[in-house]
């Protein structure tokens, strides 16, 4: 009983929190009237970022990735900074309470700069995270980017960053044939042009065995959120045919952005 009453109370407070923190930041609005609020969802290594922040350019919203949130607090050896890096370098989730105070944060400096919309990106990744979600604001649409699980190994473990500009590159070179009618796949490394390329560094979450206990979490606590917004009719299943150059088409396929062709020229 003792259990359950600090349960509640414990729930009740991060919904506290979320209402505190969140509400004047996502102002519930009709869609006509602002920008898209999208959620993108799948594994580790998909390919979130990269296609979230594509899209971001795209439609002028702001890219808001919670796994960037918590690398900018580890980097700032902040009060959460240790705490932080043990669980993030194990593979864990961060606790709802300090996933929401970094969003809030992060929402509110976007306000004062004026930002409307936004593609979020790692969030929510529990049913928690997307009902506290839900409770302040209405999502659009939620895509969910699939590929197949050894690549997302492979990618994971080719990823690099610039530790200057922050951008996310590739040195992976996927190349798997097709065997007992499931199509083969290739994806070819993102590489960094020459500024970046003295200044790559991996994360510390990106080893083998850190991807794998990531990937677990996912299935356990981050996959039903798939099923969450399935019922509420808002998932879009896309499956990666591959990299970049084959990708990106025929998403914005999926999401009926062929108008924006002019701007596709982001992707080459
Ligand atoms: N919404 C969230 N809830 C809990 N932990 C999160 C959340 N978003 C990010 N994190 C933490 O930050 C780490 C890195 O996140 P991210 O860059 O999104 O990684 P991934 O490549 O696994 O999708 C996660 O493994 C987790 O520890």
């Amino acid at each position: 009983m003792a259990a359950i009453t600090r349960l509640v109370r414990r729930t009740v407070s991060i919904s506290n929190l979320a209402s505190r923190c969140l509400s004047p930041h996502l102002p519930r609005k009709d869609p006509a009237d602002r920008k898209v609020q999208w959620v993108f969802l799948g594994c580790p290594g998909v390919g979130k970022g990269t296609y979230a922040s594509r899209l971001c350019d795209l439609l002028g919203v702001p890219h808001i990735a919670t796994g960037d949130l918590v690398r900018q607090e580890l980097a700032s050896s902040g009060p959460l900074s240790a705490q932080l890096s043990e669980i993030v370098n194990q593979g864990k989730l961060v606790s709802d309470e300090i996933i929401i105070s970094l969003l809030s944060k992060r929402l509110a400096d976007g306000e004062a700069k004026g930002e409307s919309g936004f593609i979020l990106d790692g969030f929510p990744r529990t049913i928690n995270q997307a009902e506290i979600l839900d409770g302040v604001t209405d999502i659009d649409l939620v895509v969910n980017l699939k590929i197949r699980e050894d690549v997302l190994i492979e990618k994971c473990l080719g990823r690099r960053i610039c530790s200057q500009c922050g951008t996310n590159f590739n040195v992976a070179s996927i190349n798997i044939k097709g065997e007992n009618g499931s199509p083969g796949i290739s994806m070819a490394p993102l590489l960094p042009p020459a500024h970046c390329m003295t200044k790559l560094i991996t994360r510390a979450d990106d080893t083998e065995v850190v991807v794998k206990e990531r990937l677990r979490i996912y299935k356990e606590m981050s996959q039903p959120v798939e099923g969450y917004y399935d019922n509420q009719g808002k998932l879009l299943e896309f499956e990666l045919p591959g990299g970049i150059p084959e990708s990106w088409p025929k998403l914005l396929q999926a999401l009926n952005l062929d108008d924006y062709e002019p701007k596709q020229s982001v992707a080459a």
